[in-house]
C-alpha cells in the first residue's frame, strides 16, 4: 500500500462523568483522530491517546501533532508498506513519541486488515470471539459514592473492579469494597502515587485478596518496584513504565511485575503491543489491554488487540456508554454480561459516523 493523504482532527468530547485519578480531574477529552487514505481508496483511522496536559506520561495531544506534521507523516506518505510491521522500522530515527508513532500505525493496520480481506482482530492473529471487560473506577468524593457505583457496574456484569488509589485514599476503601463485595475480582491503581518507603502502607492492601496492584511506583522506576514486590503478597503489574518489548523484559527479568498492562499508544503501536503479548506469553506473564478514556475508534483497537490469547484477565475496555453521551462509531462498543462480542467484518469492525466526528472537531490539517 501506499499512503497518499492523512488528516488530523483534534476532537473535544465530553465526558458523561467526570474521571479522578492520583493526578487530577477529567471533564472531557481532548484527543487526535489521523484518518489514513491509501492509494486505491481506502481508509483506515487511527487514535492518539495522548491527553492535554503531560501528566500520564511526557506526551501532549500538541507533542503528538507537531511529531505527526514534522516528522511522522512525512516518514510515511507515498512509501511502498507491505506489511504494518514495517511502519515501526520506518520510524526507526524519531526516539520514542510512542503515542505520536501509534496513531498511525493504528491507520495502517486497519487499512492492512481491509486489503487482506480480514477483521483486525483476526489481522493480528486474534482468535477470541468475545472478550472479558472490567471497569477502572475514579476516585470518589466518599467511600459510599464508590460502593454504589460498584454495585452498579457488578450488576451490569463488569468482570473486573479497577478502583484508583492514591495516600488516604486506599487502605480504608479496599476494606470496605472487600468487606461489601466478598466475591467481586477487585484491583488498584495507584498512579505512580507512591514511594517505596510507602511500603508498610501497601503492604495492607494484601490483607483484601486483590487480583494486582497497578503502577503503585515512580513511572521510570523498575528497581524499586522489583524490592516492592518482595515486601507484598499482592502481584504487581505495571502500566506507566512499560514502552517497549525491551522495557517489558527488564521489568520481568527482574521481578519488578508479574503481570503487564499493554497499551497500544504507551508501546508505540499494535506490532509492539503484539510483541510484548508474545513475549509475556511465554514467559507465564498474563496481560490485559489498558484503556486511555478512548473513542470508539481507540475502544476498536483495543477490542481487537484483546483476542489475542495471553489477554487472560479481562481489561479496562468498557463500553462506549461508559463514557460518552454519544460515541463516533456505528454501532457503538456495547457490554452485555461482562462480554463484547468482537466484530467480524472486515477493517476495524466499526463504522465511523463522520458528522459526529464533525460535530466534535475543534481543528484539522490534511497533508498530501
Ligand atoms: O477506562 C479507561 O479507559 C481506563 C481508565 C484508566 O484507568 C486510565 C485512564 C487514563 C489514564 C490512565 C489510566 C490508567 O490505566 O492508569
Ligand atoms: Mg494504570
Amino acid at each position: 500500500m501506499k499512503i497518499t493523504e492523512i488528516t488530523i482532527r483534534q476532537l473535544k468530547m465530553k465526558l458523561k462523568a467526570p474521571f479522578t485519578t492520583s493526578f487530577g480531574t477529567f471533564d472531557e477529552r481532548d484527543f487526535l483522530v489521523l484518518e489514513a487514505k491509501e492509494e486505491s481508496g481506502l481508509i483506515g483511522w487511527g487514535e492518539s491517546v495522548a491527553f492535554h496536559s503531560p501528566w500520564y506520561n511526557e506526551e501532549t495531544l500538541q507533542t503528538n501533532w507537531h511529531m505527526l506534521e514534522d516528522f511522522l507523516i512525512p516518514l510515511i506518505l507515498n512509501k511502498e508498506i507491505h506489511h504494518p510491521d514495517e511502519v515501526s522500522q520506518l520510524f526507526e530515527p524519531i526516539r520514542k513519541n510512542n503515542m505520536a508513532k501509534s496513531t498511525i500505525e493504528g491507520a495502517i493496520w486497519d487499512i492492512y486488515a481491509q486489503q487482506t480481506g480480514q477483521s483486525l482482530a483476526t489481522a493480528l492473529g486474534g482468535k477470541k470471539e468475545k472478550i472479558d471487560v472490567g471497569i477502572s473506577i475514579g476516585i470518589q468524593n466518599s467511600i459510599e459514592e464508590l460502593v454504589a457505583l460498584v454495585d452498579g457496574y457488578v450488576k451490569e456484569g463488569y468482570k473486573r473492579m479497577k478502583i484508583k488509589i492514591k495516600p488516604g485514599w486506599d487502605v480504608e476503601v479496599m476494606r470496605t469494597l472487600r468487606e461489601t463485595f466478598p466475591d467481586v475480582a477487585f484491583m488498584a491503581d495507584a498512579n505512580s502515587a507512591y514511594r517505596l518507603e510507602d511500603a508498610e502502607t501497601l503492604k495492607q492492601l494484601d490483607a483484601f485478596n486483590l487480583t494486582m496492584i497497578e503502577q503503585p511506583l515512580a513511572s521510570d522506576d523498575i528497581i524499586d518496584h522489583a524490592s516492592l514486590q518482595k515486601l507484598i503478597e499482592t502481584p504487581i503489574c505495571l502500566d506507566e513504565s512499560i514502552h517497549s518489548l525491551e522495557d517489558a523484559r527488564k521489568a520481568v527479568e527482574l521481578g519488578s511485575t508479574k503481570i503487564i498492562n499493554i497499551k497500544i499508544g504507551r508501546v508505540g503501536g499494535l506490532t509492539e503491543a503484539k510483541k510484548i503479548h508474545d513475549y509475556c506469553e511465554a514467559h507465564n506473564i498474563p496481560v490485559w489491554c489498558g484503556g486511555m478514556l478512548e473513542s470508539g475508534i481507540g475502544r476498536a483497537h483495543n477490542v481487537a488487540l484483546t483476542t489475542l490469547s495471553n489477554f487472560i484477565l479481562p481489561g479496562d475496555t468498557a463500553g462506549s456508554n461508559r463514557y460518552w453521551e454519544k460515541d463516533i462509531i456505528e454501532p457503538e462498543v456495547v457490554v452485555k454480561d461482562g462480554y463484547i462480542e468482537v466484530p467480524q467484518q472486515i477493517g476495524i469492525g466499526y463504522e465511523i459516523n463522520r458528522e459526529t466526528v464533525s460535530s466534535f472537531t475543534v481543528a484539522q490539517k490534511t497533508y498530501q
